[in-house]
């Protein structure tokens, strides 16, 4: 049973680390009933660590547990850190081209409450999903990307983001390249769905290079967005075998499952703080 809080924690390692936060949990009536850490090269490394905890007076959300930490433990240690409740959940957009399974299926589990998100609604370069969108209760924003018009569009997207006040942004088969700017608004904050198993196959058409290359395992990996295409921290991955009886049709139509299932867990996995950024991997706690 998860807390109803959660820490992540990123800083250089040393001795002493898990005890200043068990102590410091303790100390303010914070019972941990999960606790993961990573160290990357004891003493020298990097070190990692996810604590759940229940505590008291977290409704509303003990957003003055915030300072004391700061002051008692993350500043002498340095540390990147994030507390966060579970009641709240984080403002999560998404952006989708044609292709509709990734984005049924973040709709799906949301509506099931399987997917911890504050869904804030859909923005997409074509007008297709209006009507499945707005069935859900969401908002849908066209925002038309015309050729030469990315500066503009980006414009409208990132205000539109603003104003739902994001936290997350999630590209369900969104299929447009984005701009360094665009994603330097979001970082760490940009998932991305590939169709391939990276790093193979990264760009455009990726069953296409698949099947060309008469490969008998085809993937999906969701991976943080940078401004390098498709290079960004990889959260998860999967595959499925393919044979030569799969043409590039029946690839896609096969790859779609395995799309669908990676991108809503990595979705999940940064939505329970569960994702720690380490140069250009990543380090997921608990799954
Ligand atoms: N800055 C980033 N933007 C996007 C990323 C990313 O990792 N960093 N991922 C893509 C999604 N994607 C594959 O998963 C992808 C989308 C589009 C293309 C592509 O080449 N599209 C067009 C060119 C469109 C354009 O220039 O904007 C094409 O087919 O030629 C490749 C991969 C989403 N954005």
């Amino acid at each position: 049973m998860e807390g109803n809080a959660r820490l992540l924690i990123t800083c250089t390692d040393r001795p002493g680390i898990v005890a200043a936060v068990s102590g410091f949990l303790t100390q303010y009536g914070g019972n941990i009933t999960e606790l993961d850490q990573h160290t990357t090269d004891p003493d020298r490394g990097s070190f990692f660590m996810r604590v759940a905890f229940r505590i008291r007076d977290a409704e509303p959300p003990a957003h003055w547990l915030k300072t004391e930490f700061r002051q008692e433990v993350a500043e002498p240690f340095g540390m990147d850190w994030q507390l966060s409740f579970t009641t709240e959940h984080k403002r999560t957009a998404i952006l989708v081209s044609r292709p509709n399974h990734a984005l049924l299926e973040l709709l799906w589990r949301w509506s099931r409450r399987e997917l911890p998100a504050a869904l804030t609604g859909v923005i997409s370069n074509h007008p297709d999903h209006r009507e499945p969108v707005e069935g859900f209760g969401l908002p849908y924003r066209h925002i038309p990307m015309e050729q030469g018009g990315q500066q503009a569009a980006e414009a409208a997207m990132l205000e539109q983001l603003r104003d739902w006040r994001v936290d997350l942004v999630v590209l369900a088969r969104y299929m447009r390249i984005l701009s360094p700017s665009f994603i330097a608004h979001y970082p760490s904050r940009i998932i991305n769905i590939h169709h391939s198993f990276l790093p193979a196959f990264a760009g455009a058409d990726p069953y296409r290079q698949a099947f060309e290359r008469g490969v008998k395992l085809i993937g999906a990996t969701a991976h943080y967005a940078t401004s390098e295409l498709d290079a960004g921290p990889v959260i998860d991955q999967d595959v499925i075998r393919v044979s030569h009886r799969d043409d590039v049709a029946h690839l896609r139509e096969r790859g779609r499952e395995v799309e669908r299932s990676v991108l809503a867990r990595a979705v999940r996995w940064h939505l329970e703080d569960r994702i720690a950024v380490w140069g250009n991997r990543t380090v997921v706690f608990g799954t």
